[in-house]
């Protein structure tokens, strides 16, 4: 993984929701943390080509998240907030198959590729059942697999364990461990990053600390306390 920022900012006319900044990210599992509306959402979202800079430039893999937006949402998957606005299809088999749908493959590969990721995470289970009725880790679970089984070689994820319980937190936490992918994992959980490569530290749309995680989430509670 190869994410570039270049001077690359965000404003709304005059609010700036994140100010320019410039850095490189390799590292497998990297936490984003801060205030809210502090720019977190923000920088994920230019990273896979959600959002665009209003000034400078961001790359992923050396594509223009600008220009190349299609390419980059191929490499780049991202979890949102509420995992029940993500899930379309009333069923969560059809849904996870519906991200297949561009790929042009024939009805077995497709039920192929989605047991593949149900049996990946253990929630074959699942398959069957009505997203709505899902309970809030079931549903994260779920969401999981709709957004992997398009392979993605990098994930984002926005506040997953926000409301699961500490079973439910720690099966997510569990799975991000085990996760192939390279992951970039916006919380306010800070014990959920604790053991990440690197963390990023944002306050009022600035990167204020970046580095390893002790220091800047000792950073952090020095801002927020
Ligand atoms: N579409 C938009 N139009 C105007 N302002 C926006 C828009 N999106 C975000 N902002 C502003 O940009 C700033 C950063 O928002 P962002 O969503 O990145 O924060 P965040 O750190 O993810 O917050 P939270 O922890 O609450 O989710 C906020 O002041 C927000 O109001």
């Amino acid at each position: 993984m190869d994410i570039r920022f270049e001077e690359a900012g965000l404003s709304f006319g005059k609010r700036i929701a994140l100010q320019p900044l410039s850095l490189t990210l390799s590292e497998r599992r990297i936490g984003v943390i801060g205030l809210n509306g502090s720019g977190k959402t923000t920088f994920a979202r230019l990273i896979n080509g959600l959002a665009k800079p209003t000034t400078g430039r961001v790359t992923v893999d050396g594509l223009d998240t600008s220009v190349d937006t299609d390419s980059v949402l191929g490499k780049v998957g991202f979890i949102f907030q509420s995992p029940q606005n993500q899930i379309i299809l009333p069923v969560v088999r059809d849904d996870i198959a519906f991200g297949l749908k561009s790929r042009r493959l024939g009805k077995n590969a497709i039920d192929a590729a989605v047991d593949a990721v149900l049996d990946r995470f253990d929630v074959r289970h699942l398959a069957d059942r009505r997203a709505h009725e899902l309970s809030g880790g079931e549903l994260q679970m779920a969401a999981l697999c709709s957004v992997l089984v398009t392979g993605p070689d990098i994930l984002i994820l926005d506040e997953p364990t926000n409301q699961l319980d500490l079973k439910n937190r720690a099966r997510v936490q569990s799975t991000i461990g085990r996760l192939d992918e390279n992951v970039i994992v916006i919380s306010h959980d800070l014990e959920l990053v604790e053991d990440f490569e690197r963390v990023l530290l944002f306050d009022q749309g600035c990167l204020v600390a970046d580095g390893l995680p002790p220091e800047v989430i000792a950073r952090y509670r020095e801002i927020a306390l």
